[in-house]
């Protein structure tokens, strides 16, 4: 499958491990991000991968910044985009499973990388459940 990934200067190496870890599936990678510890601003690299999820480029996204809060936010403004902050497993299993999430969100500040690669690993290999939970995410539109 395709992934658009993206980050800011807190996350280049969280990106790498996740990169390789994807690669490894067989799955290509688009990436938006930074590859430098230059401070940057997380929007410039949020905007590209929840574009391409809004517009059907791609399924699904990856999205890095240090609270992860900024690129959740920048990505959220996107109408088809459901991007949600995870910082354990359980809660990764469950915005895919409740939310129908689009983009993973990881605050490279606050998670390990290899914890990081296995919320990316869950969120991948997690369907969403549907019935009740469709129509929640029905209503989430504001539109
Ligand atoms: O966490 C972030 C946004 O939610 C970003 O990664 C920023 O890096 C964070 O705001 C801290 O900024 P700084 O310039 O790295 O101190």
């Amino acid at each position: 499958m395709k992934i658009a990934i993206g980050n800011d200067h807190a996350g280049p190496d969280y990106k790498f491990a996740i990169v390789a870890y994807l690669k490894e599936q067989g799955h290509e990678v688009i990436n938006h991000g930074t590859d430098t510890l230059d401070s940057v601003d997380y929007p410039d690299f949020a905007n590209p991968v929840a574009k391409a999820v809004n517009e059907g480029d791609v399924p699904f996204g990856v999205l890095i910044c240090g609270s992860a809060n900024g690129v959740a936010m920048t990505a959220n403004k996107y109408p088809n985009v459901r991007a949600g902050i995870c910082w354990t497993n359980e809660i990764t299993e469950l915005t895919r499973l409740h939310n129908d999430a689009n983009i993973i969100c990881i605050p490279a500040r606050f998670t390990s990388i290899p914890q990081a690669v296995k919320m990316v690993k869950t969120f991948l290999n997690t369907a969403f459940e549907g019935g009740r939970h469709q129509n929640r995410v029905d209503k989430i539109s504001c539109s």
